[in-house]
């Protein structure tokens, strides 16, 4: 990470109040291309903050920039109190990609077994193992599935595996690359009843990409995203008051719409 300086000394454990995530001037070259342009942005503690925004605008790029997996990354971007891609950051954020990570020759246990022996290695943790297992697993809803092999299961099984390994270390900040993309809507509406269940009852934050504008209105607060730009942030009700719209969907239209006078007047008077 570019704003990573190992000779920088550790900012002091921030308060509570203190925003999860807090971007200013934020830019990422991909490439050739800057993909995220000049951001500025917070992301509250405990609450669930959507990530939303047309295929390709830059969602996945700004969470792996949060996570600190992405390169050339500019500006400032603090997570937890500390720079992305700390390494004190690494047993404290969970991260799902939309990839499904997980082994399809071994059962939903082994993968989870597996992932928690990394997170709290050595026989004297094997009881607090097993416990974590079990509650993660039970938390995405597979117990009846544990010893199915995960290969056998369907795409949206599959992607709660991933979020089950996300979950075994209770991770104090949750980042979900389009955790729901492909799933019927029961499962879709169960997985949001969970993320919002993980909020309330352990205060941890989740930021959840979608390009489904209908899940915004099941979101704290939003960031929404166009062309590597945040068009606007905020809870769903002000963002639909803020433009007059019935929709959140109504209400990013209305901003592009917005944007794109802006950017015209801009020109003309140049
Ligand atoms: N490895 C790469 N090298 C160069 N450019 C890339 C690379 N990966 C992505 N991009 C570009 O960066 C931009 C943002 O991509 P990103 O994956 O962050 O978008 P996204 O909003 O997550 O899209 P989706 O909803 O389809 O997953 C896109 O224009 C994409 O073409």
């Amino acid at each position: 990470m570019m704003n990573y300086d190992a000779a920088r000394t550790d900012p002091p454990d921030s308060p509570e109040d203190e925003p999860a995530v807090r971007a200013d001037s934020l830019t990422v070259v991909r490439g050739t291309r800057q993909v995220l342009r000049d951001l500025a942005f917070t992301v509250p503690r405990g609450q669930i903050t959507g990530l939303l925004g047309p295929s390709g605008c830059g969602k996945t790029t700004l969470m792996r920039s949060i996570v600190g997996t992405q390169a050339k990354v500019t500006g400032t971007l603090d997570v937890l109190g500390h720079p992305a891609g700390h390494p004190s950051l690494r047993t404290r954020i969970g991260y799902v990609t939309q990839a499904p990570s997980v082994y399809d020759d071994l059962t939903v246990r082994q993968n989870l077994d597996y992932f928690a022996a990394i997170l709290a290695p050595g026989r004297s943790a094997a009881d607090r193992r097993a416990d974590a297992v079990t509650r993660a697993i039970a938390d995405v809803d597979l117990t009846s599935h544990a010893d199915a092999l995960a290969g056998a299961l369907s795409g949206g099984q599959r992607s709660r595996v991933s979020l089950a390994v996300a979950l075994l270390g209770a991770p104090e900040l949750l980042v979900l690359d389009e955790p729901t993309v492909g799933l019927d809507p029961v499962l879709r509406r169960d997985l949001w009843a969970l993320f919002h269940d993980i909020a309330a009852s352990r205060g941890a934050t989740l930021l959840i990409s979608s390009h489904v504008m209908d899940e915004a209105e099941r979101c704290h607060r939003l960031l929404l995203m166009r062309e590597g730009r945040v068009l606007a942030d905020g809870t769903p009700e002000a963002l639909r008051a803020r433009t007059d719209s019935e929709t959140v969907e109504a209400a990013f239209l209305h901003l592009v719409d917005e944007a794109a006078a802006t950017a015209r007047a801009k020109e003309t008077t140049r």
